[in-house]
């Protein structure tokens, strides 16, 4: 074999050039290994002296003048809010002067084999109902009180299936102080009389609080595993801010929800994260229907791509001070999208209706031993929503959802029913 290396005419047997070829690239390949390697480490290091900092420093700019530490209260202790209950009290823990080291989390209570969950919570630091085979911190304390877990609290971070949350409220209003900040990190909408609503607004109509919300790519199986994920968390400042140090502020926020595996973006746009996030579990209802039809992958990305212009057309049009770019750039919009979409319980359920024919509730109560699909319940406030202003022609695929669901129209009829409008969406976009 001929052949031209560095300039020279060189002729040796195919053998030599394989071994030579090969030996090459192999050191190529092994010093381009080891510049990567050297680079992750260097992030590493980075993200290390970040989290440092982030557990350290930034709570040190907040602490000098901090009056007291923040009490921190969970309200929810289901899949996501237990897994959020774990990374909120090992952030307490770790900034004793930032926060109160004790977490209370509010728990729906109920009995496992004649003992409260609330007692095996606070003595086997498990959740077995709700986060099996997770082991919780011991500053982690189970509250079957509602009232009692919010009392002296300073934040309160709301996680639970948001169908309960109205309740809950009801049961808060005139125990809540007005300094108190809140977070929201349900999926869904309040609709009422007052039209759609973010839960945030609802937070704070009702309470006359500040909330804001945390939503992201964060399936709580995964993050309570400390796989690592990323989210977004969304607070405006209040008119009330009270100063550094005596308030809550973007700093105190990331303090509380960043840890190494689990990291967070703080922005201001509390309604672009939280549209994304309760329409794209109606979205993976529909990815469940074609996946669970057997159509494979081309459809459940067809489905995907027309839910995230549903989901921008319907913050646009209702929520105009959303912003577009949360959806692309936030792990709140399209990679929770893309999430849910692979292997989340709307899908799991959905896929389960189209398997068996069984309807949404009893594949819900089958499949997810007291967890909430939430697709199913927003599919239908959107429908209310969108029927009450006229705007059903304009979302074909949310539309298709809540009819498969709801009125039993047949799965395999969803490429033409969003076909047949989804040139209305495009005229609009
Ligand atoms: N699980 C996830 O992966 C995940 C991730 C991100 C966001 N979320 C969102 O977080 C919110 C909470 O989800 P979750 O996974 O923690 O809940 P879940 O689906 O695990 O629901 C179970 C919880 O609901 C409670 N519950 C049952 N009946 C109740 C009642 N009548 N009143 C009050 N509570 C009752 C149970 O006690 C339990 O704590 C939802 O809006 C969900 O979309 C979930
Ligand atoms: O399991 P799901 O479908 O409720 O989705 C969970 C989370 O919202 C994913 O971020």
């Amino acid at each position: 074999m001929i052949f031209n290396y560095l300039g020279r005419t060189t002729s040796i047997s195919f053998k030599r050039f394989y071994h030579f070829t090969n030996k090459r690239l192999r050191v190529t390949t092994s010093r381009r290994i080891q510049k990567i390697m050297a680079a992750t480490d260097r992030l590493n290091q980075t993200s290390d002296i970040i989290s440092h900092s982030m557990q350290h420093s930034d709570s040190t700019t907040s602490l000098a003048a901090l009056e007291k530490p923040f009490k921190v209260t969970v309200v929810g202790s289901g899949n996501w809010g237990t897994t959020i209950a774990k990374v909120i009290a090992e952030n307490t823990a770790l900034n004793p002067q930032l926060f109160a080291r004790r977490v209370d989390m509010w728990v729906f209570d109920e009995k496992i084999n004649g003992k409260n969950l609330t007692e095996i919570i606070n003595t086997q630091h498990e959740n077995v109902k709700y986060l099996p085979g997770i082991e919780l911190p011991e500053n982690l304390y189970a509250n079957p009180d509602l009232l009692d877990s919010v009392r002296d609290t300073d934040i309160i971070v709301f996680n639970i299936p948001h169908q309960f949350l109205p309740r809950i409220v009801q049961q808060l209003k005139g125990h809540v102080s007005k300094h108190v900040r809140a977070i929201s990190c349900l999926k869904g909408f309040e609709v009422g009389p007052k039209g759609v609503q973010l839960l945030s607004s609802y937070v704070t109509e009702e309470l006359g609080i500040q909330c804001g919300a945390l939503s992201g790519a964060n399936l709580a199986p995964e993050v309570a595993l400390e796989h690592w994920s990323e989210t977004t968390v969304a607070y405006h400042m209040p008119a009330d801010y009270r100063g550094e140090g005596r308030d809550v502020d973007h700093k105190v926020l990331k303090a509380l929800f960043h840890r190494p595996y689990f990291h967070v973006s703080v922005i201001e746009d509390v309604a672009g994260i939280s549209i994304a996030g309760a329409l794209k579990n109606v979205v993976a209802l529909g990815c469940g229907f074609v996946e669970g039809l057997g159509w494979g992958n081309n459809a459940a990305a067809a489905i995907q791509r027309v839910g995230l212009g549903e989901i921008i057309k319907f913050g646009r049009m209702f929520f105009p001070e959303s912003k577009v770019e949360t959806y692309y750039q936030e792990s709140a919009g399209v990679a929770d999208l893309i999430t849910t979409c692979s292997g989340g319980r709307n899908v799991k359920v959905a896929k389960a209706m189209a398997k068996t024919g069984k309807s949404a509730e009893e594949c819900e109560k089958e499949l997810l031993n007291g967890q909430s699909a939430q697709g199913l319940i927003t599919c239908k406030e959107v429908h209310e929503w969108l029927e009450s202003v006229n705007h059903l022609d304009d979302f074909p695929l949310f539309e298709a959802v809540y009819q498969i669901v709801y009125n039993n129209v047949p799965m395999d009829k969803l490429p033409d029913m969003i076909e047949e409008l989804d040139l209305g969406l495009k005229e609009t976009a």
